[in-house]
């Protein structure tokens, strides 16, 4: 926690992103090609259920159920499939004042793929 300008400023670092294995071949049944992870962690290996109320993976509306709610650690989801798209990470804080927070992560079968980012709050009530 730090002090600027008489507020004070708690920044929470964050990583998001994804993990992703092929199969030896395409499903028979659906064609998929990957099984991946899509996830979103504290930086600091903190639990973050304290201040987040929930987070909302968006997949691409072709998945059965696309919004996935995730209420409690670990946040993530685990699906297969057979191509890359943008997952949208919503974030929903435990205090209603704050704004929830939109992610972006454009899902990588090439690597493991992690973005930083930082919830930053001011004068948290
Ligand atoms: O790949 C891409 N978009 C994708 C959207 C959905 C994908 C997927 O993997 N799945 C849908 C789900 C289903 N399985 C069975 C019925 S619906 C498995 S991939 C883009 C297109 C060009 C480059 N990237």
């Amino acid at each position: 926690m730090s002090s600027y300008a008489n507020k004070t400023v708690i920044v929470k670092p964050i990583i998001f992103g994804n993990t992703s294995q092929a199969f030896p071949k395409a499903r028979e049944e659906d064609g998929h090609t990957h099984a991946w992870t899509v996830y979103l962690k504290s930086y600091e290996h903190e639990d973050m259920s304290v201040f987040i109320k929930k987070v909302q993976f968006k997949l691409h509306n072709s998945y059965a159920v696309p919004v996935r709610t995730i209420t409690k650690p670990p946040y993530e989801v685990r699906e297969t499939g057979w191509g890359e798209f943008d997952v949208e990470i919503k974030i929903f804080f435990a205090d209603n004042v704050e704004r929830t927070i939109t992610l972006f992560h454009p899902l990588n079968f090439q690597q493991a793929s992690e973005w930083y980012d930082e919830l930053v709050f001011v004068n948290p009530s």
